[in-house]
């Protein structure tokens, strides 16, 4: 049995008993208080010992073979060899002490010096090992003794000792541990009879002081923290403890229910891994604060872990401590502490004021809110408001002639080097220049991350240059002759899938990157390579431009290069792409071959195609939904605009916005104003759909705006719904269940309520049961979504279903 099981197995009774009776074991009473059947094992032992004791051992007393016989369980047999072990070592010191006697009487004398002081003090007492043992043998050794060393001093006058003879006292070897105090680590093991003698000295010296310090210890190791009521457990609560260790006791040995003579030397021990551990200090702050507590012992941890949960240091705050010392040190172990999923969404639904929900208002705090709405609704807005130029947008926006704009997200598996093909792409445009991207490689290599210097130029967060991965997306600028390109850098790592999606709600079309080095191209296909692919194309991407990137590594193998794109277009053309919407290029972002030039490696000259800009520019311009009311998502907000009014950045996906425009921002719905426009940081008068904008706002305080929300026109306002029916892909299996749901930077808690029906693929038909309970993964069907809070929601939007970290399935609003 494990020493977990062992001592988990044992009664607290038992144990306290054993304290109890330990200290009693050594007061010289002959069985008082045995049992009778103790009495009788201890008369018939008694018996069968002395008969099968050797004629040497002949002056071992009663008391001493009845000790024996306890210690082993009245076991004949072991008594028996144990005495006579002991009366032969006996004699062999008794031997030496004669011969010592015979050169002077020095040996006993050496002999009391290796006793050290315990020796001396306990002389004619209990204690010094040396005399101690002679004791208990009896006979010639301790008469040996006692001669010699009164033969020693015949001749020295009371306290004139001559300075040959003054006994040099040394320490022992070893602290003195167990029984007679100090920590038993490390201390020579005692025998057995020194543990009894140990114990008699000890309960001397407690009658003596009347002090209770042999329970005092356990007790003391057995305190229950304050936190539980006493009266919750009388059998283990402090004061019924106390009352039991301290109760007197005249009983010689320590009842039967002994299991095991080791038993108080186990739980002694030092602690098992079942005690219930304090967290460690530096993730747990508060939790240190209350290190006043006293922490019990192993022993006490371990009878006592059923006990319930103390509110301080209940689980649930060591979670909640977790998450938030976790997100704090995530730069000193970037992968340690909950997930960076959770913490994205944690700190999300925390923006969005879902964290902490109020318990739900009563009667008359509703009609106070609804009081305050309505002196809210009825306040005059006196913000100085944008006079607007009253521009008949389209017009303008026909006028301007403006370039294609063009926003395209950069998805694919961990580490495939999007972002580095993205560096290396702003860097041959002129976009970054060679300073930056210096700069950025000195930095690198310092932390030892040389060959992400490149992806710097997009990853520009600390924690993403630290751990080498991208978190948020990262938006960058670039122009072509023909088209003003928006890249959508998204993170690559599952866990930040939501920070993905919201990138690829933006895009017009995207780039996948997948590595081609040998089993990178392999192991990326199982992990985001497809999820991602199948994500951007659940949420509208109808273009796909595939890198094959990392050629480098593989010698620009044409080979590996078509094998790659057949697997590849094999699977995305049964997602739903057609063929002559992606497009394979093969390129190393590291090298910047084929990115904007074409590769001059001999290896690479079997690739006479387009390079990665050049394909992009080749995009059809994306179609703009201008003459559709205003929607813009909120993605990002800050204050900093000119007399530092309240900001937001997004992207329009439908309508258009002029300075002075009235706005609606929902789910709050709250009126404000456009104080003004930026394009590209560069002021402007209007933007449209497909455009990235910033508006700086007048007559909206900051909580009536969060990520995720959307701004639209007074006049055509979306709406705030709490349950909708979609028409979804599914990625694994569904049935009814908690999911979170995503639109762009909205991520809402809700759960599917109902599958109406599998559709066929093609035709959109209902296919087989009605209602079915579950929806097999690569099947379309028609669900009904609730969701916990109404948010501004509308067909024929995107949404994501993921439940636990994964994405479960993605479709259109009905
Ligand atoms: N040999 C070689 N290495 C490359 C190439 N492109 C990127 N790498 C290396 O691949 C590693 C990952 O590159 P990143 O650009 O951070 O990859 P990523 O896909 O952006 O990573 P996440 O955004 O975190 O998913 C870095 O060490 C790059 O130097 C390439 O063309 N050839």
């Amino acid at each position: 049995m494990s020493r977990h099981k062992i001592i988990h197995n044992l009664d607290l009774d038992d144990e306290l008993d054993d304290f109890d009776g330990g200290d009693d074991y050594a007061d010289g009473g002959e069985g008082d208080g045995l049992t009778e059947e103790d009495q009788e094992h201890m008369r018939q032992g008694t018996i069968d010992v002395r008969s099968n004791l050797p004629p040497t051992a002949a002056n071992v007393t009663d008391k001493q073979i009845q000790e024996s016989l306890w210690h082993y369980y009245y076991d004949v047999e072991k008594t028996v060899k144990y005495l006579v072990s002991t009366v032969e070592k006996a004699q062999k010191v008794s031997k030496k002490a004669t011969a010592g006697k015979a050169q002077g009487g020095l040996f006993s004398f050496a002999s009391m010096e290796i006793c050290g002081s315990d020796a001396y003090t306990s002389l004619g007492s209990v204690g010094g090992r040396y005399l101690q043992q002679a004791e208990v043998v009896g006979g010639d050794a301790l008469q040996f003794q006692r001669s010699s060393f009164q033969d020693f001093f015949h001749d020295t006058p009371w306290l004139n000792i001559p300075k040959d003879r003054e006994a040099i006292f040394t320490p022992p070897p070893h602290p003195r541990g167990g029984l007679l105090g100090g920590s038993s680590e490390g201390a020579p093991k005692m025998s057995k009879l020194q543990a009894l003698a140990a114990a008699r000295k000890k309960k001397a010296q407690e009658d003596k002081s009347g002090s209770n310090t042999g329970v005092e210890t356990p007790l003391a190791n057995l305190k229950i923290k304050d936190d539980v009521p006493p009266s919750s457990n009388p059998a283990t609560s402090h004061t019924a403890l106390q009352s039991r260790l301290s109760k007197p006791t005249s009983r010689g040995f320590p009842t039967r229910k002994r299991k095991d003579s080791n038993e108080h030397e186990k739980v002694n021990k030092p602690p098992t891994p079942t005690r219930v551990s304090q967290p460690s200090t530096p993730a747990f702050p508060e939790v240190t604060s209350e290190v006043d507590q006293c922490e019990p012992s192993a022993f006490a941890s371990t009878m006592f872990s059923n006990r319930p949960e103390t509110s301080r240091h209940s689980k649930n705050n060591y979670f909640t401590l977790n998450i938030a010392a976790n997100t704090s040190v995530t730069a000193a172990n970037p992968f340690a502490g909950p997930s960076p999923d959770d913490i994205v969404i944690a700190a999300q639904s925390k923006a969005n004021g879902k964290e902490n929900k109020k318990a739900p208002k009563t009667n008359g705090e509703k009609r106070a809110d609804q009081i305050a709405a309505g002196v809210e609704a009825i306040k005059m807005d006196d913000t100085p408001r944008a006079k607007s130029k009253n521009l008949n947008v389209l017009a303008e926006f026909e006028k301007a002639k403006a370039k294609n704009a063009a926003n395209f997200v950069v998805i694919g598996h961990v580490d495939a080097g999007k972002s580095t093909l993205m560096g290396r792409l702003l860097y041959d445009l002129k976009v970054v220049d060679q300073r930056t991207v210096d700069r950025y490689r000195k930095e690198a290599e310092k932390m030892g991350k040389s060959s992400f210097a490149l992806a710097w130029v997009l990853d520009q967060g600390s924690e993403e240059r630290a751990r080498g991965v991208t978190i948020d997306i990262a938006m960058n600028k670039f122009e072509t002759e023909k088209t003003s390109f928006t890249i959508l850098d998204a993170p690559g790592h599952r866990d930040f899938i939501p920070n993905m999606i919201a990138g690829a709600s933006q895009a017009d079309f995207a780039v996948l990157v997948i590595d081609a080095s040998t089993g990178s191209f392999e192991s990326g296909l199982k992990g985001q390579t497809k999820e991602h692919a199948l994500l951007v194309r659940s949420m509208g991407v109808q273009r796909l431009i595939i890198a094959v990137n990392k050629l480098d590594t593989v010698a620009w193998s044409e080979e590996r290069f078509r094998e790659i794109s057949t697997q590849v277009s094999a699977f995305l053309t049964a997602a739903g792409f057609q063929s002559r919407n992606i497009a394979f290029i093969p390129c190393s972002g590291l090298q910047g071959d084929n990115i904007t030039r074409k590769s001059t490696e001999p290896a690479a000259l079997w690739y006479k195609g387009p390079t990665l800009v050049e394909e992009l520019d080749n995009s059809q311009p994306a179609s703009r939904a201008l003459s559709k009311p205003l929607r813009l998502s909120v993605g990002d907000i800050f204050r900093g605009g000119v007399q530092n009014p309240l900001s937001v950045s997004g992207r329009i996906e439908s309508g258009s916005l002029q300075m002075g425009d009235a706005l609606l921002a929902q789910p709050s719905s709250q009126k404000c104003y456009i104080k003004s426009v930026e394009l590209d940081n560069e002021p402007a008068d209007w933007a449209v759909a497909g455009q990235n904008v910033t508006v700086h706002l007048s007559g909206i305080e900051e909580q009536y705006l969060k990520v995720g929300d959307v701004l639209c026109s007074p006049s055509s306002p979306i709406k705030n719904i709490s349950r909708f029916t979609a028409k979804v892909l599914a990625f694994e299996f569904v049935t009814p269940m908690q999911i979170d749901i995503h639109r762009g930077r909205l991520h809402t808690p809700g759960r599917i309520i109902e599958i109406v029906a599998v559709l066929d693929k093609h035709t959109g038909a209902p296919v087989g049961k009605k209602k079915p309970r579950v929806v097999k993964p690569g099947l379309v069907a028609r669900v009904v979504v609730e969701l916990d809070t109404a948010v501004p929601l509308e067909a024929p939007s995107r949404v994501v279903l993921r439940s636990g970290g994964e994405t479960i399935a993605a479709g259109l609003l009905e």
